[in-house]
């Protein structure tokens, strides 16, 4: 059988996460790897999380993230508290520094077991998102979904954390919004030419919003911390609520923070499910003996 690499089965707050171990070796898992292991139920995932050996001085790791179609993803959230409470377990190390393809995220696990990840700052300007057109005010773009004189979806704000969001502003319950038949739409829509993650919000107060995403490249998903970031920094700069906010996503609450220095400050939970290894060329997979249930 191929050199195998260790994974483990992972989440955050229900955004299924894989964090494959690809230290010490030159190989990446390839984007096929992922759609098998995506096809498989004891494996599907949103987002895999390939931890490779440090790249820059000063870093713990370089992370590389999939999404499940296979598709590359510059940053996530939920994943990144997943390495870290896997490497804090292995090592005993408690702040990490990673680069990724957005940047350099530092990230900390405290006492009481959850995470903090610093996302970075925000990114508003319309070719950083990017769209495929000049819009002068992010806080509100000219994109809607439905009838012309009767959008049920209108007017987002969008943003990146390193990945493109869009957030459509909602008054009544976010489940109450077809986002299986909107998202795909919109995520593909060719405003956004490197797609884009889908959220509907709903404010309800100055420090809290509910919010359900369709992520790009991996579809309806429990949570998504990026999303969430994004939520949070868009509602703050439409005056909808304060810097410091509870999102609650399908899979439970996040604490997101935007700090005056520009840096977006995410803290919450991860969950270890079960380990195995596979092969990240193919996606072939086993589970540890320890790990059968
Ligand atoms: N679930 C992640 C977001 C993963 C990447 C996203 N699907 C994209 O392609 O940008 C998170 O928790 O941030």
């Amino acid at each position: 059988m191929a050199d195998l690499a260790q994974f483990a089965k992972m989440n955050g707050l229900g955004n299924d996460i894989i964090v494959a171990d690809m230290r010490g070796r030159a190989d990446r898992v390839s984007p096929d790897a992922a759609r098998t292991l995506n096809a498989d139920a004891a494996t599907r995932f949103d987002q895999i999380m390939a931890i490779h050996d440090p790249r820059t001085h000063g870093t713990h790791n370089y992370i590389e993230i999939l999404n499940s179609d296979g598709s590359m993803a510059q940053a996530c959230g939920n994943g990144t508290r997943c390495v870290v409470q896997a490497l804090a377990a292995e090592t005993g190390e408690k702040v990490f520094t990673f680069e990724t393809v957005a940047g350099i995220l530092n990230a900390e696990e405290h006492d009481d077991g959850l995470i903090s990840v610093d996302m970075g700052k925000p990114r508003f300007v319309w070719n950083e998102i990017p769209l495929a057109e000049e819009f002068r005010d992010t806080r509100m773009i000219e994109l809607q979904v439905g009838p012309i004189d009767a959008p049920v979806l209108h007017s987002p704000s969008v943003a990146s954390m390193g990945n493109p969001h869009a957030i459509f502003w909602v008054e009544g319950d976010v489940w109450d919004y077809d986002l299986e038949r909107f998202g795909p739409l919109l995520e593909s829509h060719p405003i956004f030419p490197e797609k884009a993650n889908i959220s509907i919000a709903r404010v309800l107060s100055r420090g809290e919003l509910d919010l359900r995403t369709w992520e790009r490249g991996a579809g309806l998903t429990r949570a998504c911390g990026s999303a969430a970031c994004a939520g949070a920094v868009s509602a703050a700069r439409t005056g909808r609520t304060g810097r410091s906010v509870t999102v609650n996503v399908p899979g439970g609450p996040l604490h997101i923070l935007w700090r005056e220095d520009d840096h977006v400050i995410m803290t919450g939970p991860a969950e270890w499910e079960f380990s195995g290894r596979f092969d990240p060329q193919t996606g072939v997979w086993e589970r540890d003996e320890e790990s059968v249930a």
